[in-house]
């Protein structure tokens, strides 16, 4: 688009251009990182999810090499872990305002045309009639064994939205979430010494670890 075509209706001036990247910056970053800081947070509490975390990443990528995306698809576990995650700390709860765009009636209830419409996710996440008894504050990535996927016309699980107005980073998303998480658990021990204290020691004697500090 050429802007100074006065025919153009629709350019793209220098201040869309920067409206876009913030908008990218702000819906990445800090989104990315809750994910990962709540799931990491609810695999320390839960040492079991660890463990197995670690077998799996022994498994895969065993222990003369760095995790890579490549291997992100046959890590299952990893795959359920995060899901799990974000089913019982959505990073967006209500997700974003939309509006609708007619009146209509959902489950006998009439919703007006241009109403501002709030999706409680983090209360879908934690309905004990879809995900059972154990549903809510209780972290079991095992629900997920059968698989499941974020897109579709399955809405139970939806912390990246639906439809058109979906977010468009999803799978960068899952893929940095994912790595971070596997590297962090590939490389280092985690555990809460005393009931409080946090404790990291590394795991694997790769010699570019050895300027880390082993332990905190
Ligand atoms: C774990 C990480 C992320 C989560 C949980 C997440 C979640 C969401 C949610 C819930 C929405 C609103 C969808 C709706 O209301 O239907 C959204 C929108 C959006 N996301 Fe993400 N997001 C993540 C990462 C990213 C990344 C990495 C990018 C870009 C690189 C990104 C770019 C966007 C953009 C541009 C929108 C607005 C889309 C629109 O309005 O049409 N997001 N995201």
């Amino acid at each position: 688009m050429n802007p100074h075509d006065k025919d153009e209706t629709y350019i793209i001036k220098r201040k869309n251009i920067k409206a876009i990247l913030l908008d990218m910056i702000a819906a990445s970053f800090e989104t990315s990182a809750v994910a990962i800081v709540w799931t990491f947070s609810e695999i320390l509490r839960h040492p079991r999810v660890m463990v197995a975390l670690q077998h799996e990443l022994e498994t895969v990528v065993g222990r003369n090499r760095l995790v890579e995306e490549s291997d992100l698809s046959k890590l299952t576990y990893l795959d359920m872990v995060v899901k799990e995650g974000l089913r019982l700390h959505p990073v967006a709860p209500f997700l974003v305002p939309h509006e609708s765009i007619e009146d209509i009636v959902i489950n006998g209830y009439f919703i007006r045309k241009k109403s501002r419409i709030l999706v409680n996710i983090w209360s879908m996440g934690r309905d004990r009639n879809i995900w059972s008894e154990n549903a809510e504050e209780y972290f079991f990535p095992e629900r997920f064994i059968n698989g499941y996927f974020f897109r579709g016309h399955d809405c139970r699980l939806i912390p990246f939205g639906s439809g058109r107005r979906g977010c468009p980073g999803m799978h960068l998303a899952l893929i940095n979430v994912s790595l971070i998480l596997a590297q962090l658990i590939h490389y280092f021990w985690y555990f809460i010494a005393n009931g409080y204290s946090f404790v990291c020691k590394a795991k694997l004697p790769f010699t570019w670890f050895s300027n880390l500090n082993n332990s905190r």
